[in-house]
């Protein structure tokens, strides 16, 4: 079982424009509606591909109801912790040509009991979990080392830990020793305090996460795949999108497929790439069915070309 912990979950709105203009009005072709935030999208992931899951998060106001209604059919078992305020709805502007454009809401402010209610919830969850992962933004009023202290508590009681969140929730998670992390290039990059240009870069910084605590460093590279760092050494992999349509939830699915596959080694890193070309592929956050993956595409490297220049984050 792997218990996912979205912190600021958001109803997701994904609004298609012919384009982009500031200041102006303009009319959408189309809008759907999807369940958010990067632990809600984990456990999508692993519920559409018939892995046990449970997502714990808070859930207030009109938007946390329909969050509720829209992971009702998913086959997640969801712990929902009342809190006063409403969930967040984050909008993702897709282009015609893929760009997404994504604003992203605070989230509601959380008292210091709802964030306790939170922590606390996860402590039950978690019992008997194979991962909890720890996922996303902190929403206002929750405490900087919130995902820290949880981490902490977790490791102690023998749980394995991953975090994929960003500024100083992730750094701060770090001394917790999480056993896995997954940044994307740009978390990397400011967690490491270094540019990430080239993958000898990617592979330099995750040994600087290391260094600061994580296990094992899972970073996703947009178009150029993912990179797994642990006490094994380096391993890079890829796998070509045909058509890539939206990358929104893709590093979820990435940490979706990896955990599912054993949470370490090679293996599980080619299982997360197959899962989040497959995400890619598909429209706004939709995760991949089992016809979707094709595990043939995935393409691992032993010997990471370290000069090789990653490319500018894809459009789509
Ligand atoms: N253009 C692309 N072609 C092939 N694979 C892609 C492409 N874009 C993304 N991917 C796959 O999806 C994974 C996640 O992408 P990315 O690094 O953009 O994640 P992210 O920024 O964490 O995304 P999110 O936070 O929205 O889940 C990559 O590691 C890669 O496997
Ligand atoms: O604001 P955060 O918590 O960093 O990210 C939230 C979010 O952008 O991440 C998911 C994609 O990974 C989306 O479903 C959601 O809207």
């Amino acid at each position: 079982m792997i218990v996912t912990v979205t912190a600021n979950p958001s109803v997701d709105r994904t609004v298609e424009v012919d384009a982009l203009a500031r200041g102006t009005v303009i009319r959408a072709r189309a809008a759907h509606v999807d369940p958010g935030g990067k632990g809600v999208n984990v456990s999508r992931a692993l519920a559409a591909l018939g892995h046990k899951t449970r997502a714990v998060l808070p859930s207030g106001g009109a938007e946390g109801r329909q969050l509720a209604d829209l992971l009702a059919a998913d086959g997640i078992e969801l712990v929902l912790v009342p809190i006063r305020g409403a969930v967040r709805a984050n909008v993702s502007v897709v282009e015609p040509d893929g760009t997404v454009t994504k604003l992203n809401e605070p989230g509601p402010y959380l008292v210091p009991d709802e964030s306790a209610a939170v922590a606390e919830a996860v402590r039950t969850a978690a019992a008997q979990a194979d991962w909890v992962v720890l996922a996303g933004s902190l929403p206002p009023g929750v405490p900087e080392d919130f995902y820290a202290r949880l981490a902490e508590t977790l490791r102690r009681g023998g749980t394995r830990v991953a975090i994929d969140s960003s500024g100083p929730a992730f750094a701060s998670a770090l001394t917790a020793r999480p056993h896995l992390v997954k940044p994307n290039r740009e978390e990397l990059a400011e967690a490491a305090g270094m540019p990430v240009a080239t993958l000898g870069d990617a592979v330099a910084a995750a040994g600087v996460l290391r260094a600061r605590g994580a296990d094992a460093v899972l970073a996703s590279l947009g178009a150029d795949g993912a990179l797994l760092v642990d006490d094994g050494g380096a391993v890079h992999g890829e796998a070509p999108v045909p058509v890539p349509r939206s990358t929104v939830g893709a590093g979820d699915a990435l940490l979706a497929g990896f955990l599912a596959a054993g949470g370490c080694g090679a293996r599980a890193l080619a299982e997360g790439l197959a899962w989040a070309a497959a995400a890619t592929g598909l429209p706004g956050s939709r995760m991949p069915a089992p016809a979707d993956l094709d595990r043939t595409a995935v393409r691992l490297h032993d010997t990471v070309e370290t000069g090789r220049a990653l490319r500018e984050r894809d459009p789509a």
